[in-house]
């Protein structure tokens, strides 16, 4: 007895001291020995596992745009609010990692690698290298384009014979742009692409899908000892299991690569990586094969899975919006006249089509949090104090519902992007799907381009309909660190035979 209450009073020390020494600590909901937050999560959401993000969303409510929460044993900082996010970001101190022991694990030979997860001088280096590479690769300009319209081409063709096949015009559409999106990102990295039949794609598909797609993955990042307690960890093990061959795939094409090096071009970012590793140019250290691997690696992870499910939403909202459909459609038509194609150019004349795709980008939120931060000293957002070392979450999803700022958050209403002369308003900060400041996302550009594109040129194509008689597509997303649509059908009718 007196063991265990020996014990409970050590653990209260051991939980609540810290908090009375963090004076200015912002609200938030209570904090259990153990526990932390969990019960209150959990009230806020009854799925608050399956959607921490919605379930943090609806706790700012109650405490505000910055908010202190314990996660197990962590204290986390909580960022919901424009300002919070942007003040937070902007910052040089608030740019680096935790120590995501778990995910290093599985993601990355046990240690941060790439871009996405590393901090420090690997970070800034490796960006820097990435933002020049991508630039000289021609992002915004037309080899960048022509790339993506030629993707665009094939799955056309691709989706043509999936809607004639069997007669019934119905294909599932939740994975559609998949193979198309992996092919965009692997033209950046080696300028070549997959044939869709080709069984690699599907299964690098897989592999990537196993970790960007489970929701247990947040969790097993987060807190470190639950790779240890089922079913976590036999989780943890397959997508470990995934993720390594995924690598192994990755580091074999890697030594290809090197194989058949050019010696007068770069067929692709891998080519340009192995180059300076070559010269030995920048600082030598950080151009190792793993390095690359693990960059590539992000490539997939970071920019294929976010092109696709944000298309594969773009087309379910379509359908459950007959009437948006057919506006978009007049507008793409009016633009082409005989025309087979709709390009870069022809975006200023689509302000109707663009304004989808934030809507889209708005409410979908594929990554709803971005990857979490640590301050390296303490700093300060209005008046609350957030600790040199605590855990912060970024909630982008919470952004983008904001009741304050966007009318019927919940509704999809792409005029709330256009002025009343249908155009396009200038930019809403409150729409941010490829996160704020130092870290934001280095694929903007061609997730942007990407998506439009697709979405233009397919409804030039086709026609997408809800199959009769069922009801509404559900909105309701799955997935962990990106998320999509459930499973969905479309009725496809071919408008454009050429
Ligand atoms: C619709 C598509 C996309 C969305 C919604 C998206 C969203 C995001 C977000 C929210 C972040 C985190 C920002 C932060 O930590 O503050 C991020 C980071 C990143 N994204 Fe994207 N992304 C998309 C497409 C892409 C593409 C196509 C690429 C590659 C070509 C890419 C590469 C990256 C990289 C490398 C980072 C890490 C940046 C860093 O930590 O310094 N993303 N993205």
């Amino acid at each position: 007895m007196w063991l265990f209450v020996l014990f409970f009073v050590a653990i209260c020390l051991y939980t609540y001291v810290p908090l009375w020494r963090w004076k200015n600590r912002p609200p938030g909901p209570f904090v259990f020995p153990m526990m932390g937050s969990l019960p209150s999560l959990g009230r806020a959401d009854s799925m608050a596992l399956e959607f921490p993000y919605r379930a943090m969303h609806r706790l700012s409510k109650q405490f505000g745009p910055i908010m202190s929460m314990a996660l197990g044993q962590d204290m986390w900082v909580v960022l919901t609010g424009l300002e919070e996010i942007k003040a937070f970001t902007m910052m040089d101190e608030t740019v680096a990692r935790p120590n995501l022991k778990s995910l290093y694990e599985i993601y990355s030979f046990d240690k941060p690698l790439g871009v996405i997860f590393p901090d420090g001088p690997l970070w800034k280096e490796q960006r820097k290298f990435m933002t020049r590479t991508l630039r000289e690769f021609g992002l915004g300009k037309q080899t960048m384009e022509d790339h993506i319209q030629e993707e665009i081409k094939f799955s056309i063709q691709y989706l043509k014979r999936q809607a004639t096949q069997d007669g019934n015009r119905v294909v599932p559409m939740q994975d559609f742009f998949n193979l198309p999106c992996l092919n965009v990102i692997w033209r950046l990295v080696c300028g070549r692409r997959f044939d869709y039949e080709d069984q690699r794609l599907a299964q690098l598909i897989e592999h990537m899908e196993t970790f960007t797609m489970e929701q247990a993955i947040g969790p097993i990042a987060g807190i470190s000892f639950l790779k240890y307690i089922p079913p976590f960890r036999q989780i943890y093990h397959k997508i470990k299991a995934q993720m390594d061959i995924f690598k192994g795939f990755l580091r074999q094409f890697v030594q290809d690569e090197k194989a058949s090096l050019p010696s007068d071009f770069d067929r692709g970012y891998i080519d340009s990586f192995l180059r300076a590793q070559a010269k030995g140019r920048v600082s030598g250290d950080y151009f190792t094969d793993e390095q690359l691997i693990i960059f590539v690696q992000d490539f997939f992870t970071g920019g294929s899975g976010t092109m696709s499910k944000t298309l594969a939403y773009a087309f379910l909202y379509m359908i459950n919006h007959p009437d948006a459909q057919t506006r978009a459609r007049k507008e793409i038509e009016s633009v082409l006249g005989d025309r087979d194609e709709v390009t870069l150019e022809d975006r200023p004349s689509l302000p109707f089509v663009e304004a989808i795709v934030m809507e889209v980008q708005r409410l979908s939120s594929v990554l709803p949090i971005a990857p979490p931060r640590i301050p390296t000293k303490d700093i300060w957002i209005g008046n609350h104090l957030i600790k040199k070392g605590t855990q912060v979450q970024i909630n982008l999803y919470s952004l983008h519902r904001n009741e304050t700022h966007w009318t019927d958050p919940e509704d999809f209403k792409p005029e709330r992007f256009l002025d009343d002369h249908g155009q396009l308003k200038s930019h809403d900060e409150w729409l941010q799907p490829f996160g704020y400041g130092k870290r934001k996302c280095l694929g903007e550009t061609v997730a942007k381009l990407t998506v439009l594109l697709f979405l233009a040129n397919f409804l030039a194509t086709f026609r997408f309909s809800r199959i009769p008689e069922t009801a509404p597509l559900s909105v309701d997303p799955v997935g962990g660190l990106t998320i999509g649509p459930q499973k969905f059908s479309a009725q496809v009718e071919i408008i454009k035979k050429t």
